[in-house]
């Protein structure tokens, strides 16, 4: 089945195109990264999919519910990890899981409950009595991550998740999220190029708010006849045209 459908995508803001006619089809339990550099769309792209930006022109389906029509039923099924972390500082760990499973309609016991689960999923345990402001960027980055888990959704946006994480922190997410694999479907930008390597099924590289290529990377890599998966970035975030 698939999860995410764009059918001719757009948002301008004012004279800027930030996303031009995008289609992409991405299906059930995949991990789907959208990767292209600074500007490129892809922040635009996640805000719209998210509900949280109404796009221009065309559309989306996400699990067989329009973002432009039904996006209170859209956002039923998803959660977003933002780029900018949503923890609250000022409350514990997990405060911040319980009052989330609380404000998505779980009574107390069972938010209670939910909480304990993530806890032990995500490891959180040694932290859970701290305020979410005294932890390092890596524990509020999984933090913001079982924040939007402990919702259920089938579909899951991560906007760069390891944004200015060191490598052991960013490993350490790496294998947080391929535990999620397959479970869930989930839709990632990052920078990191050997990140969409490492975790994703297939990767979508936009530039200028186009599309301009999707696949495995090693379909694109052959696709441009390169060796590295850089090379390949680099080729098809420069093309002309879009696919
Ligand atoms: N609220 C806004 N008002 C005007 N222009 C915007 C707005 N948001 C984004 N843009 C423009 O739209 C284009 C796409 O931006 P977007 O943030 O989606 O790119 P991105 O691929 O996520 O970039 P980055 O990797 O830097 O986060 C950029 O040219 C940006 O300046």
């Amino acid at each position: 089945m698939i999860a995410v459908k764009t059918i001719d995508l757009v948002k301008k803001y004012k004279n800027k195109i930030a996303v031009n006619k995008l289609n992409l089809s991405i299906d059930q339990g995949e991990l789907f990264a959208l990767l292209g550099v600074n500007g490129a769309g892809k922040t635009t792209t996640i805000k719209m999919l998210s509900c949280l930006s109404s796009p221009t022109s065309g559309d989306a389906i996400l699990l067989g519910d329009s973002i432009v029509k039904d996006p209170f039923k859209v956002k039923e099924k998803i959660n977003v990890s933002p780029q900018e972390t949503a923890v609250a500082p000022n409350l514990t760990v997990r405060e911040n899981l319980q009052t989330i499973a609380e404000l998505y309609g779980n009574k107390k016991q069972d938010a209670i409950k939910k909480t304990e689960e993530m806890i032990i999923r995500f490891g959180l345990g040694e932290i859970e009595k701290s305020r979410a402001k005294t932890l390092s960027g890596g524990w509020q980055r999984r933090l913001s991550i079982a924040m939007a888990l402990i919702t259920e959704p089938e579909i899951l946006f991560l906007d760069e998740p390891t944004l200015g994480l060191d490598v052991l922190a960013r490993r350490e997410l790496w294998n947080m999220v391929k535990k999620l694999k397959g479970n869930i479907t989930i839709i990632l930008t990052t920078h990191y190029l050997e990140e969409a390597e490492a975790l994703s099924d297939r990767i979508a590289i936009m530039s200028e708010g186009e599309l301009k290529a999707v696949g495995t990377s090693q379909e694109l890599m052959k696709q441009t006849d390169k060796d590295k998966f850089e090379d390949a970035f680099i080729a098809l975030s420069m093309m002309e045209g879009v696919i």
